[in-house]
């Protein structure tokens, strides 16, 4: 594993305050996704916001109403009771109030969670797969999904925090209306906290922010010890140990950056807690004395004494606030810059497709790095694609094949040369357009944890509920034999993961993903290797049926079989990243090169 050391890139107080500017988006977000929520949740905070003060009130005037009473000769109760009365309907409008607020808080916070992860799928889907492919934007990805749960608690911690202003401003208008002197205590007995905050803001974020990549190592070793895909290797090669070795020793470094971090807070924040108390007491001691000497009331003494500590927790509790808000924020400025980023293929005005494919594709001089790589992958490449034709490429593992298809498809552009269609170079055509025109079936297709139903519906989604087109390709496909197989039909799900699913064998999921290249009748078909786990009958029916049923299609073939190969109108060999040689089967054995060789060498172990 190699070493890392720890340098977090430590965010300072400036930075942190810049992290705000993304609260009022992030605001304007939350509003949209339930304007009336959002405006009751408001308004409740704010009648919340002045009842602290109405309380503390209301309780001066019962102590003084008390005191006169022990007094009076002849008693009268009734004020007393008004105002006992008072302070109970508060009492109840305060924890009714809290309540609503809660409840709106969290079904406003599911509400926003579910809309910003539907965002962020969004726009994963609209980049470049080099981009997904950059460990960078991973990482970016990363933070911005890991903090759905955040997002929800700033927005509440953003709200109380406005509504804890407006107590604040309340409780000081209330004390410096009796007493100004108070204020000077006051700023002494928070100022420590501030300073505390200040010493330590945006230091979590920068720890979090510089373990991303360790974190996302951790996730997946997390995964590769405890699925149910790799347990069949991990028990039998015994790597559990090996894995779970290798994932304590990760996650201690970041529990001792994280606990030192923890240790150093709590010390300071005990230190200059003790330091607040001793102001508090000061101006406690100081309204004790005002009350003996006459000056202040009983009732004064207890909301004197009762504000003041308020206004120190509440304004304690503001800052302390503030820097949770700051350290959320900064992970709000990776969400939104996630969702600004720019597809590399923002579409401009572009050329509409043709109906038909006239001429065909052409690589002219195409040579290819991948990105963040320096070897070239494939070089030199020229060749033809015509329309109708069904061309296989062929060669060992690694020479190119399925990067040139990607090339084809333009998940990739050429590092040089250029790809035409029809004389056109591709990249003069709107990319979704573009894209639409192909059927394919990647090599490493996606097993989808969903019904067969939908497994095959994925290749044209918007026909799912067309069952007649559905059972046509299942049939074209032989995966029609699959479903008859499966006690809940095209209903039942696949896969282990979640009730009543059914895993199916390799051969099987590969008539599935054929399925699903027929579902769209696509101009250009692409099979990358898509029979290798069928077995010999299945894959000499599936390629004759394939190339009746795409009689006048354009196809492109990917196998490593040669019985197979020898069906395709040419076939192309390519080697080491260039084009060997390139014919129909009869014309490449006549030419006793590299495909006359591998083609006898197949031949000659199927004897
Ligand atoms: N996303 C990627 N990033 C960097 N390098 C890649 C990427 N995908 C493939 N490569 C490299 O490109 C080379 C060609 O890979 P490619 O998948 O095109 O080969 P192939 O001919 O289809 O092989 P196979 O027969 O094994 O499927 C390989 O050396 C591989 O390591």
């Amino acid at each position: 594993m190699a070493q890392r050391t720890f340098s977090p890139q430590k965010i300072n107080f400036k930075e942190s305050l810049y992290s705000l500017k993304f609260i009022p988006r992030f605001f304007q977000e939350i509003r949209s996704v339930n304007p009336l929520l959002f405006y009751l949740n408001i308004t409740g905070r704010l009648i919340s916001a002045l009842l602290p003060l109405l309380m503390l009130w209301v309780g001066k005037i019962i102590i003084d109403e008390v005191v006169l009473q022990i007094d009076a000769i002849n008693k009268d109760l009734s004020f007393l009771w008004w105002l006992v009365g008072a302070e109970f309907g508060l009492a109840v409008a305060s924890d009714l109030l809290s309540r609503g607020i809660n409840l709106t808080d969290s079904l406003l916070g599911d509400q926003y969670s579910i809309d910003s992860s539907v965002k962020i799928i969004k726009k994963t889907a609209e980049l470049n797969l080099d981009q997904l492919e950059d460990a960078d934007f991973y990482d970016k990805l990363e933070r911005a999904r890991r903090q759905t749960a955040g997002r929800v608690t700033l927005m509440s911690n953003v709200l109380s925090q406005v509504q804890d202003i407006i107590v604040v401003i309340s409780l000081l208008v209330g004390v410096v209306s009796f007493e100004p002197w108070l204020i000077l205590l006051l700023v002494v007995s928070i100022a420590p906290t501030i300073m505390n905050e200040i010493k330590f803001n945006g230091t979590s974020y920068s720890l979090a922010r510089s373990w991303t990549q360790e974190r996302r190592e951790l996730d997946y070793l997390r995964y590769a010890g405890a699925s149910d895909v790799t347990a069949k290797e991990v028990k039998l090669f015994g790597l559990s140990d090996y894995i779970a070795d290798r994932f304590k020793i990760l996650s201690h470094k970041y529990f001792l950056e994280s606990k030192d971090l923890a240790q150093k807070r709590a010390l300071w924040g005990s230190f200059f807690n003790i330091i607040s108390s001793a102001a508090y007491y000061i101006a406690y001691v100081l309204i004790v004395f005002n009350t003996i000497g006459g000056i202040f009331s009983l009732g004064d003494l207890t909301f004197l004494s009762g504000s003041f500590n308020r206004l120190r927790t509440k304004l304690q509790g503001f800052f302390t606030r503030f820097t949770s808000i700051t350290d959320k924020a900064l992970y709000l400025n990776d969400y939104f810059e996630f969702l600004d980023l720019k597809s590399e293929n923002e579409e401009t005005e572009k050329l509409p497709m043709p109906k038909m494919i006239e001429k065909g594709f052409e690589f002219r001089g195409v040579g290819f790095k991948y990105p963040q790589s320096e070897n070239w992958v494939v070089r030199n490449i020229n060749f033809e694609l015509k329309a109708g034709e069904k061309l296989a490429f062929v060669g060992e593992n690694g020479a190119g094949k399925t990067t040139l298809t990607k090339l084809l498809l333009r998940f990739y552009e050429p590092t040089e040369g250029e790809i035409l269609l029809d004389g056109i170079p591709v990249d003069q055509f709107n990319l979704t357009d573009y894209q639409t025109y192909f059927g394919v079936i990647f090599q490493d297709f996606v097993k989808f944890e969903l019904t067969v139903r939908e497994n095959v519906a994925v290749g044209e989604i918007n026909q799912i509920l067309n069952q007649s087109k559905i059972d046509e390709v299942a049939q074209k496909s032989l995966a029609n034999t699959v479903v008859e197989k499966l006690p809940m039909g095209y209903d039942q799900p696949l896969g282990r993961r979640f009730k009543k699913g059914k895993e199916l064998s390799g051969g099987e999921w590969q008539k599935i993903a054929m399925a699903r290249a027929y579902m769209k009748d696509a101009e250009v078909l692409i099979l990358d290797e898509p029979t290798s786990a069928l077995d010999a009958r299945a894959e000499t029916e599936t390629f004759n049926r394939f190339i009746n049923l795409t009689k006048g299609k354009t196809a492109v073939i990917i196998s490593h079989r040669f019985s197979t190969v020898r069906i395709a109108d040419r076939i192309m060999v390519l080697k080491n990243g260039t084009v060997e040689e390139i014919g129909s089967h009869d014309e490449l054995m006549e030419n006793d090169a590299l495909y006359a060789e591998l083609f006898n060498l197949q031949a000659i172990g199927y004897q």
